[in-house]
């Protein structure tokens, strides 16, 4: 039994409301400094709870320590220059597992370039389970966590700059603690994870992430590590075809950031060969896979507004029980426009049919073109089948719920819903519990 008094925990500084995931505009928040204090390791030593509420509330308050619970991650000294020098895990399980009644956590990964749309899914993820999006760097919900994998980058920016390293390389992440403090989670006990500071670019002291009934992990290598790959019930790579991704990036860079053009072209072809390098080889990995390309209904077409969206499902993984059209495993090309769809030019195009994606089996559903009337979209639900809906017209109600965000009338909501719909299923199937429908009908 160890016993002494924390003060001057300093408080958790620039805390704004961000999105679920890393590098959106609303910015990252930690504590000051970056090196390991002896506030911060009296803090490691309060019980999680405890360490939980002065990490909500943002105060340090004195807290007699009763009892150490955790431990130096085996390996936090790992990174270069020992950024990581005060990552801990817990020692003993998590109070909160008791206290959530959590059997298991489910843990699934999202893994996509920066800009592929990450945090608009994550959004989608997040309702479903009825979270509004918590304040502070990593968002804890009820039922849902959402770590941001960047955490684990081993180099400040000024230190990928000396190193003339991008951060896409694995070099840049600590992937051995990464692997320790994920596991540790999954099996049930608290972490002291890093977090990288997307406002400053510095890596911060790091934070208390507990067990979840699910646990998302998302960045750029959710699936590069084969230790991190085997800790994920399902996974899912949004891949944006280059066209699309400089779109996206053009309309929030200049439009939100002020960036010019040059600029954003010339950042995403300084990205590209890491990006193929590091990112883009997880697709294989992946047991849905999102891809966004420009539509084929208009020849020519550079503008990146009309898309076509393919889901591709893999056969096999359990609890994931793939979504088709019409009739399971057949072939199917359908133009639903007419007396039921309302369509504006250039219509609207779906596709289904058995496909093999890296020498494995999958089936892929398609759409090309948008929606007129999103009410109308029971109609194409209908013809939907295994979408992992409670109720006829869930999948409509959700994508009316959403109708004013990014993507909404075409196929990345569309797929991104079911996908988020599956997330659920396959939560239930694998813990047998249930979860309450957030939008009824
Ligand atoms: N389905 C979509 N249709 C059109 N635009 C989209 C879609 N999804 C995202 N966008 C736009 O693309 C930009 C990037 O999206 P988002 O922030 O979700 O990506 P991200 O992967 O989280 O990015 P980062 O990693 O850089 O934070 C935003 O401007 C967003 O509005
Ligand atoms: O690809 C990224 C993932 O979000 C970021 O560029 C990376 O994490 C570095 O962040 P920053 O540019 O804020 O230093």
């Amino acid at each position: 039994m160890l016993g002494f008094v924390v003060t001057g925990l300093g408080r958790a500084s620039g805390v704004r409301e961000r999105s679920p995931v890393c590098g959106l505009s609303a910015r990252r928040s930690g504590f000051a400094g970056s090196t390991m204090t002896s506030s911060t390791q009296a803090f490691l030593a309060v019980p999680p709870m405890s360490r939980a509420r002065i990490l909500r509330s943002g105060r340090c308050t004195s807290v007699r320590m009763q009892t150490s619970t955790m431990q130096k991650a085996r390996h936090s000294d790992k990174a270069p220059r020992g950024v990581h020098a005060d990552a801990a895990v817990g020692a003993i399980k998590s109070e909160v597992l008791q206290r959530k009644n959590i059997q298991r956590p489910v843990m699934v990964g999202v893994a996509a370039d920066s800009g592929a749309g990450k945090s608009t899914f994550l959004r989608r993820v997040m309702r479903m389970f009825g979270s509004e999006i918590p304040k502070g760097h990593t968002p804890q919900g009820e039922l849902i966590t959402v770590i941001c994998l960047d955490d684990w980058h081993n180099r400040d920016r000024q230190g990928r700059k000396e190193d003339s390293i991008t951060a896409l390389d694995e070099k840049c992440q600590n992937f051995d603690l990464m692997a320790e403090q994920l596991e540790a989670l999954k099996n049930g006990f608290d972490i002291m994870k890093p977090i990288y500071n997307h406002e400053t670019g510095r890596i911060d002291p790091p934070e208390l992430v507990s067990p979840n009934h699910i646990v998302v992990v998302e960045g750029l290598h959710p699936m590069y590590d084969a230790r991190v790959r085997k800790l994920l019930d399902f996974s899912v790579y949004l891949d944006l075809d280059d066209e699309v991704k400089i779109a996206w990036k053009i309309q929030r860079d200049m439009a939100e950031r002020g960036h010019t053009l040059e600029s954003i072209l010339a950042s995403i072809e300084a990205r590209k060969p890491d990006f193929e390098r590091f990112v883009l080889p997880q697709r294989q990995y992946a047991d849905a896979v999102i891809q966004v390309k420009l539509t084929e209904l208009l020849p020519d077409d550079k503008e990146g507004k009309i898309l076509k969206v393919r889901l591709l499902q893999r056969e096999g993984v359990p609890g994931f029980k793939t979504s088709y059209l019409f009739d399971e495993g057949s072939t199917i090309e359908w133009i639903p426009c007419g007396r039921r769809l309302t369509c504006s030019y250039p219509g609207i195009k779906f596709r289904y049919g058995p496909e093999t994606f890296y020498d494995s089996d999958f089936s892929a559903i398609e759409v090309d073109g948008e929606f007129a009337k999103l009410e109308e979209l029971v109609y194409i639900e209908s013809h939907l089948s295994n979408t992992g809906t409670k109720y006829y017209g869930e999948l409509t109600q959700l994508m009316l719920a959403a109708q004013n965000t990014p993507g909404a009338y075409n196929g990345t909501a569309l797929f991104q819903t079911i996908i988020a719909l599956k997330i659920r299923e396959i939560y239930e199937q694998l813990t047998g519990r249930k979860v309450e429908p957030v939008v009824r009908s």
